[in-house]
């Protein structure tokens, strides 16, 4: 009966600790923004007020010591309230505890493998599957609540997170060289297979990866500003490519998709190369051309990159079909793109010896990686690679989205109508700075589909979240699409809603921390301005010629690694009459 009364209590108490923990943690959000403070988490995180609060352990605690002498458990309760909760008392599936505790013995995997593992042992007799990891994380976050940990089947644990709080604790923690999950096969394919000496910006780490983006960003940052001009022209023949494929229903084709995908990679190769390689050709493009092969084999690639990071690592061991066929696909990439880099070598080489000048907007991104001594042909082409692949998929999806988006919300459509009717023909990048609901409406569609719906780190160092110790080497995943849709942060959450962002200071405010699309920290992502202005200036010279329709089903993210939309992008293109 004591037990009873005293467990009741500490349960009333637990409720009413959680809400004062909430509201001061509440105040702490519009106070400040996360990252003004100092880094250590256990002074000063957001989530400390949590950190002091781990009720769970207080209720075993004091039933048991309030039995035999309540006034020592008033102290331990104190005590207990400072110290963080240990690793161990992560929740979690059990059933991978156990499995976990047999494979110990043989720790040759790691976390990476454990992640796409657990799709196999969770998704057992259940509709979830890591495919969608929306809907398996919001199961694994209901279930286990907001902090859970899987004991990796192979050795290497995993901790998922969504909350903005909590996620904030991590970045701030994260040090100058943050870790994240590689893609091993790519990895693999250039240090083992090619014998490279760097794996590429995404998968590097360390002091060699922050040189390497200090050679990339401003490199890219300077091609951007010449190179914006192809941008905009590049769009117009989006526009014209988008004329002449639409059906007597003024509908494009099922494989619309594949036409946003060649409109990034012309824009892409626009700043790479500094010349149009004809991807919107009006005429289509031949399958034997060299735009052709590029196209299809880094579309190729991409799944086989899908095929082999999701599920068992088998190609870690020997030749799967999906390493065969990545391997196949990105020799055929390296090989083009060390063709156009030989071609830009030759030029160099000969403006050199004829003294001839150079204007800045002949010079190409590769041209500028070119002078640098810190980098050689094939990190180059590690580079390009990267941005291809992410590049192309992550912009495709966005300004894919946008469209959807715009098409089922006519009002806002509207607006932004408004807001671009009345800039000049020929866009600079200037003009984007004056256009506050365009950029609300590309956040707002990044944040109901993001490209990359979770991020990943692995801890350089033990952290408190949510009370819990997390020792460092620990795997992190992140659900930012999982807070971007939660209603305590966004009102409407699953409403497309851009007003919502106007006056509010993105990355700053702690609710805007909740929806961090491009990610956050030094590890963020490089491009983050070529692909709004890619994006802007389609919007708006599509918007300026079209009215967007769509007519049919819902149109979702597939919500996995290089995501892609789950239905053909089959808009309505009515003409404006005053366009
Ligand atoms: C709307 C389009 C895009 C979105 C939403 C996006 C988003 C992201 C995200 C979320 C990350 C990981 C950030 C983190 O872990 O904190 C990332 C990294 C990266 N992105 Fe993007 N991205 C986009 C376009 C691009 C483009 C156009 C390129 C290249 C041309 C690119 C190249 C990269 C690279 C190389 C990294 C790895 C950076 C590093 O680890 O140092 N992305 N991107």
């Amino acid at each position: 009966m004591w037990r009873l009364i005293c467990k009741k209590n500490v349960t009333k108490f637990n409720s009413a600790a959680g809400f004062f923990a909430r509201n001061f943690a509440d105040a702490h959000k519009t106070a400040a923004s996360p990252f003004a403070l100092p880094s250590e988490p256990s002074t000063t995180s957001i989530s400390k007020p949590e950190e002091k609060l781990p009720f769970s352990n207080i209720v075993s605690k004091t039933e048991m010591v309030v039995n035999q002498r309540p006034d020592v458990s008033l102290k331990v309760q104190e005590e207990d309230l400072h110290k963080p909760i240990p690793f161990d008392e992560v929740p979690g599936p059990t059933a991978l505890r156990y499995i976990s505790k047999i494979w110990s013995v043989i720790p040759i995997f790691g976390n990476q493998v454990t992640t796409s593992t657990l799709q196999y042992v969770l998704s057992a007799g259940s509709q979830i599957s890591w495919g969608n990891n929306l809907a398996l994380f919001r199961y694994l976050l209901n279930e286990y609540g907001p902090v859970v940990r899987l004991h990796g089947p192979f050795g290497g644990d995993v901790v998922i997170l969504s909350r903005p709080e909590h996620a904030s604790v991590v970045f701030q923690n994260e040090g100058p060289y943050p870790i994240r999950s590689s893609l091993d096969c790519v990895e693999k394919y250039r240090l083992q297979y090619r014998l490279y000496r760097q794996a590429g910006p995404f998968s590097m780490h360390g002091p060699e990866w922050e040189t390497l983006r200090k050679s990339i960003e401003p490199a890219l940052e300077q091609s951007l500003n010449y190179q914006c001009d192809r941008i905009a022209k590049t769009c117009d023949n989006f526009v014209g490519r988008t004329m002449v494929i639409r059906n007597r229903q003024l509908e494009v084709p099922k494989s619309y998709k594949e036409e946003l995908n060649k409109w990034c990679l012309e824009c892409l190769c626009g700043i790479m190369f500094n010349k149009n390689l004809g991807f919107l050709d009006t005429k289509g493009l031949s399958s034997t051309a060299e735009t052709s092969i590029l196209l299809d084999s880094l579309s190729e690639a991409t799944h086989a990159i899908r095929k082999c990071e999701f599920g068992l690592h088998m190609w870690k061991f020997f030749e799967t079909p999906a390493w065969k066929r990545l391997v196949q696909n990105c020799d055929t990439i390296d090989h083009i793109l060390g063709s156009y880099l030989k071609k830009s070598q030759e030029k160099l080489r000969e403006r050199k010896e004829k003294n001839l000048e150079t204007k800045p907007e002949d010079v190409s991104l590769i041209d500028c990686f070119l002078v640098k001594d810190s980098m050689v042909v094939e990190d180059i082409l590690t580079v390009l690679l990267d941005m291809m692949l992410l590049g192309v998929n992550m912009t495709t999806h966005s300004a894919a989205f946008m469209m959807y988006h715009l098409a089922r919300n006519p009002r806002v459509q509207h607006n932004l109508y408004q807001e671009i009717s009345k800039l000049p023909e020929n866009l600079t990048r200037d003009d984007l700075n004056n256009l506050p609901y365009l950029k609300a409406c590309l956040h707002e569609s990044l944040r109901l589909k993001p490209p990359m719906p979770v991020l990943s780190r692995i801890l350089t160092k033990d952290i408190t979240v949510h009370g819990y110790r997390i020792p460092k080497g620990t795997f992190m995943l992140i659900a930012t699409n999982l807070s971007s849709l939660r209603e305590e942060h966004f009102e409407d959450a699953l409403k497309f809603k851009p007003e919502r962002w106007l006056g509010m200071e993105v990355n700053k405010d702690m609710e805007a921390l909740a929806t961090i699309p491009f990610g956050l920290g030094p590890k963020a992502c490089l491009a983050k301005n070529l692909a709004e202005v890619q994006i802007c200036f389609l919007i708006i010279k599509m918007l300026r010629k079209f009215r967007i329709e769509y007519h049919y089903g819902d149109i979702e993210s597939n919500n996995q690694l290089l995501a892609a939309p789950t239905r053909p992008l089959k808009f309505r293109l009515v003409d404006r009459l005053d366009g």
